[in-house]
């Protein structure tokens, strides 16, 4: 192999234009690639578990078209329409006429393979892509728990979705060249946004660097080197980063930077890579960040951090 991201299967043509998305779970990456996808103008179906779940997801998508308003990135009528765009369903079943789907569910690679082996079933259009946004699983797993894995890739977003502009676009052995073309001219073409080519290697490119930067914080608390307001006070200040390294681990959501760092630590067996006892304790008493309202921070309604 070269250095370069895993070499396709095929050598086929981009297909006609993506128009009908489906968006697997509607938590914080989830609920963020539907409302992009929404916003620009694409038919976007959402699979939630309960009505409950849905109605969250629902919710979260309109605060967050609310701040595009509000910050001027969108008008209202654009907010409106998105909103229109949006549908909810409880029933995989129904997105058997989707064209992409994304799935975007937690970091467990036996609920995403499980997914993917149905979701293999429902969408049979030869066309269609399956797409993970997995932060980390190698996406050569999921495409095998189905029977067309030339048509599995990772397409893997940032999040705050609607504001960072980046997809990793992540190829595996077996993916067509024609599905790869098609993913990557959604990503770009459709949704605006940029794109960056992985080999299928557990962590992507971000992830690779960025989880051993936000372990190795956990560590200096854990150590007693300096403080939470002082590490991400010098990474601010000192680097111009937009956030330090903890309050990025509350944003990210501590359960998910373990779940990578797991999965990213089975793959290479680097101990950099291995979660500190800080941060499984943290995951074990429910203090996972932003999302439960305690992590580093706390998060009082109004959203913004204060001091543990
Ligand atoms: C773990 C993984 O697998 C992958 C990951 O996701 S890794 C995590 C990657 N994310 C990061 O690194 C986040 C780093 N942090 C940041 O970028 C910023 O701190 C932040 C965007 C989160 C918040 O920034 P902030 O300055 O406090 O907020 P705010 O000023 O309100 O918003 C910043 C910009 O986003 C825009 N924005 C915010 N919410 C928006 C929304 N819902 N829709 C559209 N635009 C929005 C604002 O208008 C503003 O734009 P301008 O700079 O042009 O004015």
């Amino acid at each position: 192999m070269s250095g370069q991201a895993d070499a396709p299967a095929t050598n086929a043509v981009a297909g006609d234009k993506i128009s009908r998305v489906g968006v697997i779970g509607a938590g914080q990456m989830g609920a963020g690639i539907a409302e992009v996808c929404a916003r620009a103008h694409v038919d976007v179906l959402v699979f939630e578990q309960t009505r409950e779940l849905a109605a969250a997801g629902r919710a979260r998508i309109l605060r967050s078209l609310d701040r595009g308003v509000s910050s001027g990135k969108i008008t209202e009528r654009e907010r409106e329409q998105a909103a229109w765009r949006l549908r909810f369903t409880s029933d995989l079943g129904d997105f058997a006429d989707r064209q992409l789907v994304v799935e975007a569910v937690l970091e467990d690679e036996k609920v995403k393979t499980a997914i993917f082996a149905e979701l293999d079933q429902i969408v049979t259009d030869p066309k269609a892509v399956l797409a993970s946004n997995t932060s980390s699983i190698p996406i050569m797993k999921l495409g095998m728990a189905t029977k067309h894995s030339e048509r599995v890739v990772g397409m893997h977003f940032f999040n705050p979705v609607p504001v960072l502009p980046l997809v990793e676009l992540v190829t595996t052995l077996m993916t067509s060249t024609e599905v790869s073309v098609r993913a990557e001219a959604f990503a770009r073409d459709v949704l605006g946004k940029q794109v960056v080519r992985s080999a299928d290697r557990s962590g992507f490119v971000v992830n690779a660097l960025l989880v051993p930067y936000l372990l190795s914080a956990i560590r200096m608390v854990e150590s007693g080197f300096a403080t939470v307001e002082d590490i991400d006070k010098a990474i601010v200040l000192g680097l111009a980063h937009p956030m330090g390294p903890l309050a990025l681990s509350d944003l990210v959501g501590l359960d998910t930077i373990k779940a990578i760092a797991d999965s990213m630590y089975e793959e290479f067996k680097e101990p950099l890579y291995s979660p500190p006892p800080l941060l499984l304790r943290m995951v074990e008493a429910g203090r996972v960040g932003k999302k439960t309202g305690h992590g580093f921070y706390q998060y009082p309604a109004s959203g913004r951090p204060s001091s543990k």
